[in-house]
């Protein structure tokens, strides 16, 4: 094993170990810290999935640092700290004192901070985040119910959540190579920095700064960060060339949807689905809690369906209905009565023969998944940037995609299936 990754969200996850996977390096995703003396599964490298990103910042960086102890006894040469993309965090954390905490571990004198991934559109110019063509504070991520992103500027948010220097690799750097890059890391270092957040606007850029932070035993980021990697080790002769396989043999089995993610990205996906002819069933949280729906009518509907097309249930609305609901409710009630309607929902349909599935939203992934009892996915192909089938390697005979949110061309719920045999 060569390289070893910390993520803080279930899909955040997949989406990281797509990348490596992408870039040839056979990738194993874990769900939940390894317990103490489990054997880790052989791989080139072994993606953690936490859920640390808004949990209290002690258990963050206990779970973070249990990780990191595994993933180094499984003989991990770097770590990645993957966050998110459009650096999900409050100034309390739980960025800065995760990174602290594995910096002391593995004296890192230095790590750079790049959540670029120009794949879906974030890019960072002179130290600011950029989604799509606004700064970050002025995409949608500046409403966010548990992280709102009300700056751009990633030399302020890193700072906010640390003790220690931040400094910038700016573009003109990156445009001058590898070797300039290296020499103002040194420099940076020299000045006491320990944090670099390092512009990035297009894929080759990235490349560049894989390759500048080759000997770099920590780093952090969003996925684009890991697409840079593959090729040190590959240099080193420690990384064969390996095939990257362009469909995934599924094992037979009627095939479904469940989407608990209530972004515009998944409402036009799941629109395009109705529009499609797939089945659809609406899960309505204040049908949950009076008992009008519940796990086994859910299921019981979704298995009642032909199996010529893939079901859809799904409990996504637009932001109004949710705040209604939220409202009558309380937020944290609201998601968790739709969480555990799906992660139970799930397990009946797994046992009535779901064996292929489609999972939108990262909480709504992470409570399926838990439902499922799943503990170990290995990669498949790309559905779209940052979203992979994977197949689980612990149990159950299935395969199964976990769609963060925001990702996802239109068509996702549609064309996803023509990669499986
Ligand atoms: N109709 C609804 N009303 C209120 N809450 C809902 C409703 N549908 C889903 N939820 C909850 O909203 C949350 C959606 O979060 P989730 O992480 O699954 O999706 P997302 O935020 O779009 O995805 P990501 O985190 O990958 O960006 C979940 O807790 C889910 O249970
Ligand atoms: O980086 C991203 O945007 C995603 O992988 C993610 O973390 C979604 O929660």
């Amino acid at each position: 094993m060569l390289l070893g990754v910390i993520a803080d969200d279930m899909t955040g996850a997949t989406d990281v170990a797509l990348m490596l996977n992408r870039s040839g390096m056979r990738t194993v995703q874990l769900i939940g810290v390894p317990r103490a003396g489990q054997a880790l599964p052989e791989a080139d490298a072994i993606v953690v999935a936490l859920k640390s990103r808004t949990n209290p910042v002690t258990e963050a960086v206990a779970d973070s640092l249990a990780a990191c102890e595994a993933l180094l006894a499984a003989g991990a040469r770097q770590i990645l700290f993957k966050y998110c993309s459009t650096f999900d965090s409050t100034p309390s954390g739980n960025i800065g004192p995760v990174a602290d905490a594995l910096a002391r571990r593995l004296d890192a004198e230095i790590a750079i901070v790049c959540p670029a991934f120009p794949a879906n559109g974030r890019s960072i110019y002179q130290g600011y985040l950029f989604v799509g063509a606004v700064p970050l504070h002025e995409s949608s991520m500046k409403d966010h119910p548990l992280t709102p992103m009300r700056d751009s500027n990633l030399m302020r948010l890193m700072g906010a959540q640390t003790q220690a220097g931040v400094g910038l690799v700016d573009y003109a750097t990156i445009l001058a190579g590898t070797e300039a890059v290296k020499a103002r890391f040194a420099r940076l270092t020299g000045e006491g920095v320990r944090y670099v957040v390092t512009d990035a606007l297009t894929n080759a850029d990235l490349m560049v700064l894989g390759e500048a932070a080759a000997g770099h035993v920590l780093l952090t980021g969003g996925s684009g960060i890991a697409m840079g990697l593959p090729q040190n080790f590959r240099k080193a002769g420690l990384l064969p060339q390996r095939e990257i396989a362009a469909s995934l043999s599924a094992p037979a089995g009627r095939a479904g949807i469940i989407s608990g993610s209530c972004s515009t990205a998944t409402r036009g996906q799941i629109k395009a689905a109705i529009e499609a002819g797939y089945p659809a069933l609406k899960v309505d949280p204040m049908e949950l809690v009076s008992g009008g729906q519940d796990a086994a009518k859910l299921a019981g509907w979704a298995l009642a369906q032909a199996v010529d097309k893939p079901f859809l249930l799904y409990s996504s609305d637009d932001p109004k209905e949710v705040s209604a609901i939220q409202d009558k409710l309380g937020r944290e009630k609201a998601g968790e009565t739709v969480e555990h309607a799906f992660a139970q929902t799930a397990a009946l349909l797994a046992k009535g023969g779901v064996s292929r599935l489609l999972v939108a939203g990262g909480e709504t992934s992470g409570a399926v998944v838990q439902g499922l009892g799943i503990g170990m996915l290995e990669i498949g192909p790309e559905i779209d940037p940052g979203v992979p089938w994977t197949r689980v390697a612990d149990g159950q005979d299935m395969v199964i995609a976990l769609k963060s949110g925001n990702f996802g061309a239109p068509d996702f719920f549609v064309k996803a299936w023509g990669l499986l045999r």
